[in-house]
């Protein structure tokens, strides 16, 4: 028997019926609206053979459970992506990119690295089980389909991970406000897995120890250190940045 999730809003409910539509169970629809964007969902749904139900506001409101909902849920089956990062490795056929969140406890935060590791070809994201948020409904959300399309792979033992990583030659970049390197002056290797720290602490330090080098994003005003969120997007837009140069210049 497959267990069932909900999820909410617009962006994750129709990423999930374009993504994985066999997977959506049944979508659930203020019946109070009935404008173009409800209608839209509406024929996508019937395309895909999804059943719509209008439903009333309350129950959205108890369904999301304090969530946003923006008018929308559906039930879905969770969908695994890949369950380890070998499965991610073995099927690829270039270099490797990956992300590696070191703790990260709000959920806005993990969908909002989600959304940008979907957006800059990331392979899978990586954290650890224990003292890490998770696949949430809010991260759902927040990700804007990110979580249906980019493997979220929860490890128990993140340092060991690291260390089977670095082992498929993949460079390991770790990121904290204090390295001593600069981004501005860093060459990112082809294959490479930048991590970032938790919200509160940063990486904590066996993590910090297992990366092969440690990166900062230069800074200009008072504040001590950047979102998690952001900063993951500046080093994959660098990476990205730096890589289709390379194509271009036909390195
Ligand atoms: C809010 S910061 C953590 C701040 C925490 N107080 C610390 O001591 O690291 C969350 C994560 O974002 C990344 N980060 C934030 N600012 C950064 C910067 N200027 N350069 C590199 N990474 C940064 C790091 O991965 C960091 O662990």
């Amino acid at each position: 028997m497959s267990t069932t999730r909900i999820i909410f809003g617009f962006h994750a409910v129709i990423s999930r019926l374009r993504q994985h539509p066999d997977s959506v169970r049944e979508i659930y629809v203020d019946a109070g609206r009935s404008d173009q964007r409800i209608r839209s969902l509406a024929s996508l749904a019937e395309s895909r053979q999804v059943r719509l139900i209008f439903c009333e506001h309350d129950r959205l409101e108890k369904m999301a459970g304090g969530s946003r909902h923006h008018s929308v849920a559906a039930i879905v089956d969770q969908t695994i992506l890949a369950s380890s990062i070998d499965d991610v490795l073995d099927a690829l056929n270039g270099p490797a990119r990956l992300l590696i969140l070191d703790g990260i406890q709000d959920p806005h935060n993990l969908g909002a690295c989600l959304r940008v590791a979907d957006a800059f070809g990331v392979h899978a994201v990586i954290a650890p089980k224990d003292r890490a948020v998770g696949l949430t409904a809010t991260v759902y959300q927040v990700s804007s389909g990110a979580a249906d399309t980019v493997p979220y792979i929860a490890v128990t033992n993140l340092a060991r991970t690291m260390r089977q990583i670095k082992a498929r030659d993949i460079w390991i970049v770790g990121t904290a406000d204090d390295a001593e390197h600069d981004l501005h002056d860093f060459s990112i290797h082809s294959s490479v897995a930048w991590v970032f720290g938790s919200e509160e602490k940063g990486m904590r330090r066996l993590t910090r120890e297992t990366c092969d080098q440690l990166v900062r994003i230069p800074m200009q005003g008072g504040v001590e250190s950047l979102n998690v969120s952001v900063s993951a997007g500046i080093c994959l837009f660098e990476t990205f940045r730096q890589h289709s140069g390379k194509i271009n210049n036909g390195n």
